[in-house]
């Protein structure tokens, strides 16, 4: 077996290699959630360096890595043009689409792309970057405030297996915070308090009707509103107990009424953040999280709005399309 390896930094051959197959691919489909492009993507991400491939796989079969990155990609600057003022109200496809290929394409080689009806107007892409008016707001379009560590999607069972960020620019190398926790480390009681199902994990922010515009999709919104309000506990740790998984989102979470629960709680929180490092994406950066080991955050920063603010683009990925069949329109529906 292959030591897991943090960084896959792409020589300038394979970049331009990268390069050349997403502008391609960006003038052969209509945008990110062209039907055709979304059933090509594993046959075309074959098309990408042997190497970057390899990488992908090792992290995922490994599965001991909470992230991984892929440094090195090229960003045509002039061409993505200046850090959009929102997210709505965007051209299909955008300029940046070949950025979005580039993003699903990694995305195919470990598992199914997906979003949420709930989320960024339904859209499968997102983008993350500051707008204003949302400064202090927990998600990823605030910047005053640190986005606290959380699990991507924590109180939904059928949150992503993987979450990818790739770094369109960053000129003031705002971190994104990763902690990938030694859970061994904690006493045996919590252990095993904090692998029964005690906890209460809310929706977060984003997930709410009043930042959507999407249309007929009440019964999810709905959905949210309830699990907002109901008392389905979950555990935060599963999996094996010598290397456990872990979901968590501390700031959307109940403080438990039980005192050894929330104790419990309390001490995989403190180990979450004393596990803290930052990591400044640099523009061509692919981020590969794996959402069952790594709790992630971003540090706060000052906002510019003038077009060259942070610009991160951003793809759920599941491994098991399956388990949201009801849910989705058809067997090859993304939107659950
Ligand atoms: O902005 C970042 O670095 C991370 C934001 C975040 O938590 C997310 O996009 O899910
Ligand atoms: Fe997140």
């Amino acid at each position: 077996m292959s030591t897991p390896k943090r960084i896959y930094a792409l020589s300038a051959d394979e970049a331009a290699e990268a390069e050349n197959l997403t502008l391609r691919i960006s003038k052969e489909y209509s945008g990110p959630a062209d039907e055709q492009l979304l059933r090509d993507l594993p046959l075309l991400a074959a098309e990408l360096p042997v190497g970057q491939r390899r990488f992908l796989r090792d992290f995922a079969l490994e599965d001991e890595l909470g992230y991984a990155v892929v440094r090195g990609h090229n960003i045509d600057d002039a061409r993505i043009g200046p850090t959009p003022q929102h997210w709505r109200g965007r051209p299909t496809p955008t300029p940046e689409f070949a950025e979005e290929i580039l993003l699903l394409l990694h995305g195919s080689l470990l598992g199914e792309p997906f979003g949420w009806k709930t989320q960024q107007d339904a859209r499968l892409v997102h983008d993350i970057f500051p707008i204003q008016g949302f400064e202090t707001e927990q998600m990823g379009i605030g910047s005053t405030d640190t986005l606290t560590l959380h699990t991507e999607d924590a109180f939904h069972p059928w949150r992503a297996d993987y979450l990818l960020l790739e770094c369109l620019r960053n000129p003031d190398k705002v971190a994104t915070i990763v902690s990938e926790p030694d859970l061994r480390s904690l006493d045996a009681k919590h252990l095993e308090l904090l692998h029964e199902p005690n906890f209460l994990i809310r929706p977060d922010d984003s997930h709410l009707a009043k930042h959507n515009e999407t249309k007929g999709v009440d019964a999810e919104f709905s959905e949210i509103a309830e699990m907002k309000a109901d008392d389905n506990r979950v555990a935060v740790l599963y999996g094996s107990r010598e290397h456990p998984y872990i979901r968590i989102d501390p700031y959307f979470m109940e403080t438990p009424t039980d005192p050894a629960a929330r104790e419990a709680l309390q001490a995989v929180s403190d180990l979450l953040e004393a596990s803290c490092l930052d990591v400044a994406l640099e523009p061509g950066d692919v981020l590969i999280i794996n959402n069952h080991r790594l709790a992630h955050g971003r540090q706060a920063f000052q906002a510019r709005y003038d077009g060259t603010d942070r610009w991160l683009k951003r793809v759920s990925i599941t491994t098991d399309l399956r388990k949201s069949h009801e849910r989705r329109a058809s067997a090859t529906a993304r939107l659950i």
